[in-house]
C-alpha cells in the first residue's frame, strides 16, 4: 500500500527479484487496473476481471472512479480471486494495489479483501510505504504517518511502515531522515513545533500522543539497491507473517523412491 508513486510496484519486483536469488518463490498479485507493464508476470491480475478502460469507456467513469469501480468489481466477484489463487501450503503473494489514497481512509475494500484471504487461511501483512524523498519535513512526515496510520486502523493487520528509494537520498538527506525512523517524543514535538505556529500547538501535541498511542513511528528504510537493506524489510515481514513456522521440511525429490517412499 501507499500513496501514488510510492514505490509499491518497485517493491514487489524487488522483492520477488530478491527470493529468485534465494531459491524461494513468490507470486505477484496484480490489484492495479491502471498497472500496464510489469517485470515479472502476475500469478493473479484483476486486468482478467475487468479492465479499467472497458469501465471508462462504458460507464463514462474518469480513472480514479473507474479504479474504485473495478475494485469493488472485484469484492462483489471475489470467487475470480478464489479460483486464481493456489494452494499451497507456503504461497507466499505480494499484492500490488493502486496509489488512491482513498483506497486505504474511506472504502471497505480493502478490508474486504482482507477477510477473504482470511477465510482462506492466508496471513496477511500490510507494508506501508512513504517516499523517502518526500518524507524531509516534520509536517510532511506527519501527514506520512497519517495516511499510513489510517490504512492500518481499517485493517487491523500486523503493519509495517517503510521509507522507500532511500538509494535516491544524498548522504546529508540520509542522516535527516534516519532522525525520522525511530524518532523520540521530544524530537517530534519539536520538529513540528518549530515548523508550525505555536497556536497549533494544542494538536500537534495531541497528535504526536496519537501517534506514539498507536506505536506508529518506526519506519523501515528501503534501498532497493543494497541487498541487506531488501533482506531487512523482508525478514520484518516474515517475521509479521511467522512465515515459515508451519512448513513442513521438504525431501529432495532423489532421495524418493518410484512409490513416493523415502529412501
Ligand atoms: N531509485 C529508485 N526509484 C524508485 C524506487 N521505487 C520506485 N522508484 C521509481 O519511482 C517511480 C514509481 O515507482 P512505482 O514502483 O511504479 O510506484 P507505485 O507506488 O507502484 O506507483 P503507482 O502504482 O502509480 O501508485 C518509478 O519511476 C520507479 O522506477 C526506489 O526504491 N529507488
Ligand atoms: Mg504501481
Amino acid at each position: 500500500m501507499g500513496p501514488a508513486g510510492s514505490g509499491k510496484s518497485t517493491y514487489c519486483s524487488t522483492m520477488i527479484t530478491h527470493a529468485q536469488t534465494t531459491s524461494r518463490t513468490m507470486h505477484l498479485m496484480n490489484l492495479d487496473p491502471a498497472a500496464e507493464e510489469f517485470t515479472y508476470k502476475p500469478a493473479v491480475d484483476i486486468k482478467d476481471l475487468i479492465s479499467l478502460e472497458d469501465v471508462q469507456e462504458e460507464l463514462g467513469y474518469g480513472p480514479n472512479g473507474g479504479l474504485i469501480y473495478c475494485l469493488e468489481y472485484l469484492i462483489q466477484n471475489i470467487d475470480f480471486l478464489e479460483d486464481e489463487l493456489g494452494h499451497d501450503d507456503d504461497d507466499y503473494l505480494l499484492i500490488d494495489l493502486p496509489g488512491q489514497i482513498e483506497l486505504y481512509t474511506a472504502h471497505t475494500i480493502i478490508p474486504q479483501l482482507v477477510s477473504t484471504l482470511h477465510r482462506l487461511d492466508y496471513k496477511v501483512c500490510g507494508v506501508y510505504l512513504l517516499d523517502a524523498t518526500f518524507v524531509d519535513s516534520a509536517p510532511k512526515f506527519f501527514a506520512g504517518v497519517l495516511s499510513a496510520m489510517s490504512a492500518m486502523v481499517q485493517l487491523e493487520i500486523p503493519h509495517i511502515n517503510v521509507l522507500s528509494k532511500c538509494d535516491l537520498l544524498p548522504p546529508a538527506k540520509r542522516r535527516d531522515i534516519e532522525r525520522y525512523l525511530n524518532p523520540e517524543r521530544e524530537l517530534l514535538v519539536g520538529d513540528i513545533g518549530s515548523a508550525t505556529r505555536p497556536k497549533f500547538q494544542a494538536l500537534n501535541h495531541a497528535l504526536v500522543q496519537l501517534i506514539e498511542e498507536y506505536n506508529m513511528v518506526s519506519f523501515l528504510p528501503l534501498d532497493v539497491a543494497d541487498e541487506e537493506s531488501v533482506e531487512m524489510v523482508l525478514s520484518c515481514v516474515d517475521n509479521a507473517v511467522q512465515y515459515g513456522e508451519d512448513l513442513e521440511p521438504k525431501e529432495p525429490k532423489e532421495f524418493d523412491n518410484d512409490d513416493g517412499e523415502e529412501l
